[in-house]
């Protein structure tokens, strides 16, 4: 069995506040069994000016966000999914929005950088996001064999690109931070969300920042778990707090024999000469 936990949060400016409400999430779990927690896109900084984000962007995994993860999963013994915090990238003006599996041992399994940029207008309270402007984009696809099974990573945007979650091929559990605004977010997250633990066959841990953020943006709230066949095995509303769902990984091989879409993709990744 797997807990698989969700951390749903209002993050702001303040790093040091965030990681606090982090390790006080972390202190309320039973780590007894393997646990996988996950946390929502712009986690350490959010509701500033996305320059100021650029301010502290970290070199790779010594910086205080990079560290604090490292410690956490380690004291606590959990596999960490930490959301996206940002790093330095090749371009002097620009960091990567990263999401790192840290392992129960305190060490780094990999690192996604988000492939696609937010760069739309919506008829919400901030009007238009241009996440390119100090986001440089990622181009590699993870998906990390872990003795908790195969975690494909995706953030936010991601999720409404199928393309993605087809080049990741089978995975058990599909891990997405996000920051979904309140407005798109009341008309797609869960479509979009759900969807894709429909179309995959696998769980999906979704965390979301949630409320009013310093800056005015509102962000959507629900956080979910889903299961392999589309239910909902956990939920939050706007509230803070975890949503967590106790699971077999295993249970997926009944219903991949029952119903191999996967092997019916004549889209297949791996079908891409
Ligand atoms: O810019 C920042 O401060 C941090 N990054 C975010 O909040 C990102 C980019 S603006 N938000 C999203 O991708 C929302 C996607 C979304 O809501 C949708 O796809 O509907």
């Amino acid at each position: 069995m797997v807990n698989l936990v969700a951390v749903q949060m209002t993050s702001q400016p303040d790093i040091d506040e965030n990681l606090a409400y982090v390790e006080k999430q972390l202190d309320t779990l039973d780590t007894s069994e393997p646990t996988l927690v996950v946390l929502p896109e712009c986690f350490a900084r959010f509701g500033t000016r996305d320059r100021e984000l650029l301010d502290v962007a970290e070199a790779r995994y010594s910086g205080k966000i990079g560290q604090a993860m490292q410690d956490m999963a380690k004291k606590y013994g959990v596999y960490l999914v930490t959301g996206t915090f940002p790093l330095v990238s090749e371009e002097p003006d620009k960091f990567t929005a990263s999401c790192l599996l840290v392992g129960p041992d305190g060490n780094v399994i990999d690192e996604y950088k988000k492939i696609h940029m937010f760069d739309v207008a919506i008829k919400d309270n901030t009007g238009s996001y241009q996440e390119s402007k100090y986001t440089q984009a990622g181009d590699r696809v993870v998906v990390c064999d872990t003795p908790i099974g195969r975690i494909g990573l995706a953030v936010c945007y991601d999720v409404r690109f199928p393309g993605l979650f087809n080049a990741m091929g089978d995975v058990d559990i599909l891990v997405l931070p996000a920051a979904f605004t309140q407005h798109t977010g009341n008309a797609h997250w869960h479509t979009l969300v759900r969807a894709r633990a429909i179309e995959k066959q696998c769980f999906v841990v979704a965390p979301n920042q949630t409320g009013e953020h310093a800056n005015g943006r509102q962000t959507f709230g629900h956080s979910v778990i889903y299961s392999p066949w589309g239910d909902t095995l956990a939920e939050l509303g706007a509230q803070l707090g975890t949503a967590q769902a106790r699971v077999s990984v295993s249970d997926r091989e009944e219903l991949k024999m029952s119903m191999p879409v996967s092997q019916h993709n004549q889209f297949r990744s791996d079908f891409v000469k």
